[in-house]
């Protein structure tokens, strides 16, 4: 029987809400990663980790950028929970391309990826999260608006609001791709 983690960062609960899914769909142990060492995860043949995309980069991937030795041989998985749309191929690619600022060739090559659709609650972020939002949105209000993609779009449009994109069925294909390993 294989055994599997499920390791996430959180800060408003979307993450953790798909994290809790995939968890209950596998039947295996989920930690909150500032819980757990890298040591604690020795057993696992398995790993998923999920943090929440914060201006690109992935809210907890440390523990699996500075241990990733201690992982060789064990099948990981990193799934991100923001609010572009992963549909869209521009966004998964903003994505990778913050990524590639993190993960390795051989981290890249060994990490299967997935992106899912969080949400954010505007009246619920920390006061340095909602300047963080209203220089982002400044910033695209100042560009030549008919440039502007479908991620600054949804920016604008979730400024100040409380917007949820948080699908149960998405996790499906992390869940199938687990089940074929
Ligand atoms: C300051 C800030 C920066 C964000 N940056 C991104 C981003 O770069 N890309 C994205 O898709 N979503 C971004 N988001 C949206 C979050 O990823 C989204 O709210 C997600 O659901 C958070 O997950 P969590 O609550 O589990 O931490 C950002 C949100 C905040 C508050």
């Amino acid at each position: 029987m294989k055994m599997i983690a499920v390791v996430y960062q959180s800060k408003y609960g979307a993450t953790r809400k798909y994290a809790e899914w995939i968890a209950e769909e596998l039947s295996c142990d989920l930690f909150e990663g500032k819980d757990i060492k890298a040591d604690n995860l020795e057993p696992y043949d398995t790993i998923i980790l999920g943090g929440g995309l914060y201006a690109g980069g992935v809210n907890g991937i440390k523990i699996l950028t500075k241990n990733f030795s201690k992982f060789s041989g064990k099948n990981l998985v990193l799934f991100t929970c923001g609010l572009a749309d992963p549909s869209d191929p521009v966004n998964t690619d903003n994505i990778k391309k913050s990524l590639n600022k993190v993960l390795t060739e051989e981290m890249q090559d060994k990490i299967k990826l997935f992106h899912l659709r969080g949400a954010m609650d505007y009246s619920k972020l920390s006061p340095v999260h909602r300047a963080m939002m209203s220089f982002a949105c400044k910033i695209i209000e100042k560009k030549d608006q008919s440039s502007l993609t479908d991620e600054d779009k949804g920016m604008l449009a979730s400024y100040g609001k409380n917007v949820d994109f948080i699908d149960k069925e998405t996790i499906l294909p992390l869940i199938n791709y687990i089940r074929d390993l």
